[in-house]
């Protein structure tokens, strides 16, 4: 039977992403794992994160993941960042006085204005961005089945990621300025939004994660 790693750094919403991805296909085998071989193994992999990227970058670290999580973007397997599991993708976050990341996907990842103020309204925009809003896919891809334009997801973050190839750019979110919140390349997905937060439209992103064999 195929299986889906959770990647357990210590860091992430592991047990609701573990739900999320059981709700999203009961018959797939869901591990949580910090074990190197059982990750490149599976059949998709899955970076989840919460919290600050020096902690995150840290335990990936001192947990010897850095490498297997490259060998699985190498290999092909479908690989998807979820929130600060996107961030660490990135080659550096401004997070935390900055912080070397993976380096997987091209850009780096950047602080929202704390002075940004509503467009329409002209109120002050509170950092975090907390609470749902609308995602515009800007790709064809087959992780947004049956995800329309303007689907809502939940959002908790207060950095932004802004890769150096725009193509890359899967969709984009409105708070205060425009901004990249999914972004694929190859085998690679990544979102800014928590699906696992994000109910029926979650599900199925997750659904379409593990029906994706990685290609395009
Ligand atoms: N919810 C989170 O894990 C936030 C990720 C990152 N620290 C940010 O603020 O953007």
């Amino acid at each position: 039977m195929s299986t889906v790693a959770v990647i357990d750094y210590g860091m992430g919403n592991l047990h609701s992403v573990s739900k999320a991805l059981e709700k999203a296909d009961p018959a797939r085998r869901v591990l949580v794992t910090a074990d190197p071989e059982q990750i490149a193994r599976a059949g998709h992999v899955v970076l989840p994160g919460v919290g600050a990227i020096r902690d995150c970058m840290a335990e990936i670290r001192r947990l010897g993941l850095e490498p297997v999580i490259h060998q699985v973007a190498e290999q092909g397997t479908p690989l998807l960042g979820v929130c600060v599991g996107m961030q660490a993708m990135m080659e550096y976050s401004a997070e935390n006085d900055g912080t070397r990341c993976l380096g997987l996907l091209p850009g780096k990842v950047l602080a929202f204005n704390k002075a940004m103020r509503d467009p329409l309204s002209d109120e002050p925009l509170k950092i975090p961005h907390m609470g749902w809003n609308q995602i515009y896919p800007q790709v064809e891809h087959p992780l947004w089945q049956g995800i329309a334009n303007g689907a809502r997801f939940y959002f908790v973050h207060s950095y932004y990621v802004e890769p150096s190839e725009p193509d890359l750019i899967a969709a984009s979110c409105n708070y205060g300025i425009p901004f990249t919140c999914a972004l694929a390349k190859g085998n690679v997905f990544a979102v800014q939004f928590h699906p696992e937060k994000s109910q029926h439209a979650g599900i199925q992103l997750y659904t379409n994660f593990l029906n994706w064999d990685g290609s395009l």
